[in-house]
């Protein structure tokens, strides 16, 4: 409907400041990260992700993106050190990727974007107790990004693509266990970090941003996949999920560490 049409229209990253006035906030994200300015810090950690395959239970399409989530009503699955203080418990991971290969990923680096990025999500447990009250605080969520770069076709991410005929239909979710996401790290986890927000409503800034520096392979058939998932549901006319990335936001004079 013409209703329908609109509200896609509006629901772009341009028209969120109308709804959200954090949209123009001093801590926002994605960003380009010019590697000339960013800073070595030696007092940052290695990243320890340990994640148990045993917290993965569902493949999920809510009409933005396509996410695997896990079980966080324990600390099985948590990612400790990096520039992280105290534990944050493994929520969700998702992805991001455009209309074409040449774009897709929300962070850059040097003006330059990758194919698609790969968020894995994390909330303090230490400190809060849920999800949703993590979301509210300055040190509340910690997501690690990493890049996903045209090449050859990643067997680990397989098991993901492989999934999404049948969980084509926006809120269509289907069981999805015995998955480390770690599979889907690369060999160095070496990375920038820097403070940063959610990159989709409602863009809260409470995430410490930790995106890894190598990246990871995808063929473009893998990111044909992705993009013939529908960002609507049963009874509307059916739209491709054909890009969900945000575009790189003002640094405001925030500073990108790096290990
Ligand atoms: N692209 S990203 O990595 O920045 C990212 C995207 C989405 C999510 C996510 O799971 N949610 C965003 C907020 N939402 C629920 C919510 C929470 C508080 C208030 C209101 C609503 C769920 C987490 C990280
Ligand atoms: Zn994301």
């Amino acid at each position: 409907s013409h209703l329908t049409l609109l509200l896609q229209y509006f629901t772009g990253p341009a028209h969120w400041k109308e709804v959200f006035p954090v949209a123009n906030g001093d801590r926002q994200s994605p960003i380009d990260i010019k590697t000339e300015e960013t800073k070595y810090d030696p007092s940052l950690r290695p990243l320890n992700p340990n994640y148990d395959p045993a917290s993965a239970k569902i493949i999920l399409n809510n009409g933005h993106s396509t996410s695997v989530e896990f079980d966080d009503t324990v600390n099985k699955s948590v990612l400790t050190g990096g520039p992280l203080c105290g534990t944050y418990r493994l929520r969700q991971i998702h992805f991001h990727w455009g209309s074409n290969d040449e774009a897709g990923s929300e962070h850059a680096v040097d003006g330059m974007k990758y194919a698609a990025e790969l968020h894995v999500v994390h909330w303090n447990a230490e400190k809060y107790s849920s999800f949703v009250e993590a979301a509210r605080q300055s040190d509340g969520l910690a997501v690690m990004a990493v890049f996903l770069k045209i090449g050859e076709c990643n067997p680990q991410l397989k098991k993901i693509t492989d999934r999404l005929d049948t969980i084509r239909i926006k809120g269509k979710r289907a069981l999805f266990t015995n998955f480390d996401p770690s599979c889907l790290l690369p060999k160095s986890l070496d990375y920038w970090t820097y403070f940063g927000s959610l990159t989709v409503p409602p863009l809260l800034e409470s995430v410490i941003w930790i995106v890894l520096r190598e990246p990871i392979s995808v063929c473009s058939e893998q990111l044909a996949q992705f993009r013939s998932l529908l960002s609507t549901a049963e009874d509307e006319v059916a739209c491709c999920l054909l890009r969900n990335y945000r575009p790189p936001q003002p640094l405001k004079g925030r500073e990108v560490r790096r290990n």
